[in-house]
């Protein structure tokens, strides 16, 4: 693409998508700039990537053509309402923070801006990431192809309806969380057993990789694979009977009910 695009903010999840875009070719370093307040970091950025580093967020603003605004949600909406009346008259704003809604940032941007709300998630940094991609009404057919281009650089991305984050924040924004204590919990127990930690690590994270390459590629249901590795009287049934007595699906589902719920009071400011 040549589109010139920009960066507010650039710490762990926009550092994965800058990687992204220049991994994968679709930018290069002389196209990308970049604005965070520590003068230190925007250097070590520039020494890393070869991007260009930007004195401020107006300047990010007045120049690119596709902007991320990749800071803290509790200031996204004074970060981008600050610089509103910088932006170029067709510029794509695209937004990666938490909780904070097409209407609200259409309100701090001005209602005719080209605005794209997504959910990336941490495995982005390791080209595993799963993102939801949001449009408003403006925002053009090419515009969601170039952002979807962008974020499936890293891993993979869907359009999603905006009514539906909630339940994108509890499987996938937030899910790396869970599913590293899940990791942390079965190395725990393969230590107990004997086994040396950086070892129970790979184990339990090789399995767990796996396992999710078997659903997305074999298409079969979960259920179905679960009976395929539980032998009759075998070892395998055994933890299945202790995990279905300790409630591990009621635990997951009331996790993420917990994790929807606070999604919604988020957005509601
Ligand atoms: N972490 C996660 O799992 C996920 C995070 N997100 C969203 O990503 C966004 C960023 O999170 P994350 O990357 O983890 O956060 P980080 O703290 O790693 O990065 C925040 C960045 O914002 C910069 N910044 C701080 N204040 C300002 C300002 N006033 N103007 C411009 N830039 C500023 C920081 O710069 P400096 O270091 O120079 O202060 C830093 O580069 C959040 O909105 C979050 O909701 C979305 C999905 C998953
Ligand atoms: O915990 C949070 O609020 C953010 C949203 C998704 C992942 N981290």
């Amino acid at each position: 693409m040549e589109k010139k695009i920009g960066f507010i903010g650039c710490g762990n999840m926009g550092k994965a998508i800058l990687g992204g875009l220049l991994a994968s070719g679709q930018a290069r370093a002389d196209q990308i700039w970049v604005y965070t307040p520590t003068p230190e970091n925007v250097a070590e950025l520039q020494e890393e990537y070869g991007i260009n580093g930007a004195g401020s967020a107006q300047e990010v603003a007045q120049t690119a053509d596709i902007v991320f605004s990749a800071v803290k949600p509790n200031i996204t909406v004074k970060v981008l309402s600050d610089i509103a009346s910088s932006f170029n008259k067709e510029s794509l704003v695209v937004s990666i923070a938490a909780g904070v809604t097409l209407d609200q940032l259409a309100t701090a941007l001005g209602h005719d801006r080209k605005i794209i709300r997504t959910m990336p998630n941490t495995p982005s940094l390791v080209q595993a990431g799963m993102t939801s991609i949001t449009p408003n009404a403006l925002a053009t057919a090419d515009d969601i192809d170039a952002v979807l281009a962008i974020f499936r650089s890293f891993g993979e991305a869907e359009v999603v309806a905006e009514y539906l984050i909630h339940p994108v924040v509890g499987v996938s924004g937030s899910a790396p969380a869970y599913v590293f204590m899940f990791i942390e919990a079965m190395a725990d127990a393969a230590v107990l057993g004997g086994m040396p930690r950086a070892q129970a690590y790979k184990f339990a994270a090789q399995a767990v990789m796996g396992s999710a390459k078997m659903v997305l590629e074999t298409g079969k249901h979960p259920g179905e694979l679960k009976d395929m590795v539980c032998s009759p009287a075998g070892t395998t049934i055994e933890a299945v009977r202790v995990l279905e007595e300790r409630g591990l699906r009621s635990a997951v589902i009331e996790a993420m009910q917990a994790c929807m719920a606070k999604s919604e009071k988020l957005s509601k400011g």
